[in-house]
């Protein structure tokens, strides 16, 4: 049976916005009250995923999120009309009602942690929704996540879905961006290295002083549980809390992984070299561990170009490429170093550059904007396929942001009451192409 590893990209909705809600993201913090343009967000993302497709890779897109989330704006006291609750909201709480409406939702690296069903011991393929616990803009995505999740993965035959891990600090969980696997073929059973930034009931182990570790230890290993994933094919590493506090607050900023090759910046993690032959010793294949050294990057040039939030995809021909954001072009050490390692005898022969600015302005590349999940052909024939990108829906996508999306949004315009009926019309009619069903509160 063939194997493959698809990549679910998060559609941008329609509240794209620099609201700088993210402590510890530079991006985030630099770009706060930058006016944004969700119509080409959510196209730049779309020509991303389309470019995917062309190249003979399985793409499917998740929706967005519901917002303004008045749901939440409710049940933090704000009442009266629609228009009211947003009124009052902005008045007297404006950072309330700011992460009340971030797409960040379009990240969908963050959306959950999926095990291919040839890690897990019921042959299912698992998927559980991160809680996002240590973002309040983020906390309030994994319910609707769950249910996008299970709407797209359908076939209660192939697909398990959990429930989001408990909502309190000891299981902060985000998701894939802290998850990697490698193997030697996607349908055989692999090594998942679960990457952590703190252990949240050892207060002597290390932790960053200054940003938040988003991850916790006792995440991670409940999510290996919850997979029924065997221990010998995990991994549990720690990132490295001096770089958390340069801004990395999330693994898929200084590591990524495919197949047999895991691509990392010297400083990512604790204990590197232990936990690299703990890979070598679980994994029984040739292995290609590409460190990049600081003498060639720099955390900074990696955590301003996102040399490390790029996919590493296995193209058809079974040659692998990086999909990298333009940004990588930009820095000299970075465009520098990439150009050199085509030269270097590993697997990754052709590098690929997007313009995902809109998206990189908050923080997100290539990498964040896209949950992996390896599926044999018969999961993949098991997915709801009007979620599956091919030149229809790409078409029918585009003309739809088009109709519906703004090119311009500042903070302010999160009070407009317009932008409620617009985003709860343009999802609306999303559900029907995508054929979701009743996924959004509004609709329930
Ligand atoms: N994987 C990339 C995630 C980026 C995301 N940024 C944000 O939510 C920024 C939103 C804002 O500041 O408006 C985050 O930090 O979780």
């Amino acid at each position: 049976m063939k194997h493959f590893e698809a990549n679910f990209d998060g559609l941008v909705g329609p509240t794209h916005n620099y609201a700088g809600l993210s402590f510890g993201n530079v991006a985030s913090l630099n770009n706060a009250a930058l006016v944004s343009n969700p119509k080409a967000a959510a196209k730049q993302g779309l020509q991303k995923a389309k470019a995917l497709a062309d190249l003979g890779m399985t793409q499917g897109m998740l929706a967005p999120q519901e917002r303004p989330d008045l749901n939440t704006l409710r049940r933090i006291g704000f009442s009266g009309s629609d228009a009211q609750v947003l009124q009052q909201a902005a008045k007297t709480a404006p950072a309330l009602l700011n992460a009340c409406c971030s797409a960040s939702s379009m990240w969908t690296a963050n959306a959950a942690t999926v095990s291919p069903s040839a890690d897990t011991r019921d042959g299912k393929l698992h998927f559980t929704p991160a809680n996002l616990v240590d973002k309040l803009h983020r906390s309030i995505e994994p319910i609707t996540t769950g249910r996008i999740l299970t709407a797209t993965f359908n076939d209660p035959h192939y697909f398990h879905h959990h429930n989001h891990l408990p909502e309190h600090n000891s299981f902060g969980d985000e998701g894939a961006a802290n998850h990697t696997r490698l193997c030697q073929e996607y349908g055989h059973a692999g090594v998942e290295l679960f990457v952590y930034g703190q252990e949240a009931t050892n207060p002597n182990a290390p932790r960053p002083q200054k940003y938040p570790a988003r991850q916790t230890l006792e995440a991670s290993m409940a999510i290996a549980r919850l997979h029924q994933l065997e221990e010998d094919n995990c991994v549990f590493i720690q990132q490295n809390p001096d770089v958390i506090d340069q801004g990395v607050f999330h693994n898929d900023v200084i590591a990524v992984g495919n197949q047999n090759v895991l691509f990392y910046h010297e400083q990512a993690f604790l204990n590197t070299q232990a936990k690299l032959d703990e890979i070598r010793r679980k994994l029984d294949t040739e292995l290609f561990f590409i460190e990049v050294p600081t003498a060639k990057v720099a955390i900074n040039d990696a955590v301003k170009s996102y040399l490390f939030n790029t996919q590493i995809i296995t193209l058809p021909s079974g040659e692998m490429a990086i999909i990298a954001p333009t940004d990588c072009q930009e820095n000299p050490a970075v465009y520098a170093y990439l150009n050199e390692l085509l030269t270097l005898n590993t697997p990754i022969k052709q590098v690929l550059y997007f313009d995902v600015k809109q998206s990189m302005q908050n923080g997100g590349g290539p990498a964040c904007l896209r949950l992996r999940v390896a599926m044999n052909e018969r999961e993949v024939a098991a997915v709801n396929q009007h979620t599956l990108l091919n030149d229809a829906l790409f078409a029918r996508l585009n003309t739809w942001v088009d109709k519906h999306y703004r090119d311009r949004l500042s903070t302010q315009d999160l009070a407009d009451p317009q932008l409620v009926i617009e985003s709860r019309t343009a999802l609306d009619e999303l559900t029907q192409i995508m054929k979701l069903g009743s996924v959004y509160p509004f609709q329930r």
